[in-house]
């Protein structure tokens, strides 16, 4: 093991705190114009893929909110410092932890066929879409969700648990954004109305108050135009020390 523990907090932290360029991954930019990100074909590229940016499966609504939060994210100066708006595309990989610290130091939790649950399937549009954008001074997240025909539940609308799995996510990119490496300790949803398979919808969550290793994070899921209330929950993690995850978790 050539690397500490405390290179792990980093790659984790940098993972989740930074643009992909700071971060030495994926995209050259966290927040690109649509006119810009045309990326080489996975099958021709050395770099993981992040799926957090837009494919050919993404209706018009996703392209536009994608377009609207990309246009107030921060801008990496040469000089390498952050300028500009107060937003920051989140990317996204299927093997997180592996792409954030080099991977080679974890193999007891890393397991080599293991992926993050919610970029599991390739086929665009089938399951998960989502980009999450992060206000990290006015300690909140903003995601836009397409749920694809694979998650179904009731028939034509989206499974709560793929719902749960959703809010789960983005109050967790939240919490560990502010504070490192989380757990989901208590997740707490009303379901209000459901969701339409293959709609978009707008998934907003921010800190109400944190204590000690606490957070207290709300969210809210609704139609893009907010008319509609379709999930609310409450969430709180807790920071861990990774050892907790190598001892069993
Ligand atoms: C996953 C970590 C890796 C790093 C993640 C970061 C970045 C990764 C990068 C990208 C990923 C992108 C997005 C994130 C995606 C998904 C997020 C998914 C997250 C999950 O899907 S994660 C799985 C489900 N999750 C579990 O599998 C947890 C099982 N569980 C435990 O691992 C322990 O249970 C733990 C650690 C929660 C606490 O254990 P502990 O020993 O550290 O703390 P302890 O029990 O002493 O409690 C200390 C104080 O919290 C209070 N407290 C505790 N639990 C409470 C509860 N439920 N309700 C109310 N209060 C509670 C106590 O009452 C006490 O309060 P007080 O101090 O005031 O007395």
């Amino acid at each position: 093991m050539t690397r500490g523990l405390g290179g792990l907090f980093r790659g984790v932290q940098s993972l989740t705190s930074l643009p992909a360029t700071r971060a030495g991954l994926g995209h050259p930019s966290a927040c690109v114009s649509l006119r810009t990100m045309v990326a080489l074909p996975s099958f021709l590229s050395f770099e993981p893929r992040d799926f957090s940016l837009p494919n050919s499966s993404w209706s018009s609504e996703m392209l536009r909110l994608y377009e609207q939060y990309s246009i107030q994210c921060e801008v990496e100066t040469e000089g390498g410092e952050n300028r500009g708006g107060q937003w920051q595309r989140l990317p996204s990989y299927n093997r997180s932890l592996k792409y954030a610290t080099g991977g080679n130091y974890l193999s007891k939790i890393i397991q080599s066929k293991a992926r993050l649950f919610t970029r599991n399937i390739r086929d665009p549009g089938a399951g998960f879409e989502y980009v999450v954008f992060a206000n990290k001074e006015e300690k909140r997240c903003v995601c836009i969700f397409q749920a694809g025909h694979r998650l179904e539940g009731p028939p034509g609308h989206v499974h709560g648990g793929a719902t749960a799995t959703m809010i789960d996510t983005v109050t967790g990119s939240l919490a560990a954004l502010l504070s490192g490496p989380v757990m989901t300790a208590n997740l707490n949803i009303n379901y209000r109305s459901a969701i339409p398979l293959g709609s978009t919808v707008l998934i907003e969550t921010s800190l109400d108050s944190e204590e000690g290793r606490k957070k207290f994070i709300s969210c809210k899921v609704t139609s893009t135009d907010g008319s509609k209330l379709h999930t609310e929950a409450t969430a709180l993690f807790l920071s861990i020390n990774i050892s907790h995850l190598l001892q069993g978790g």
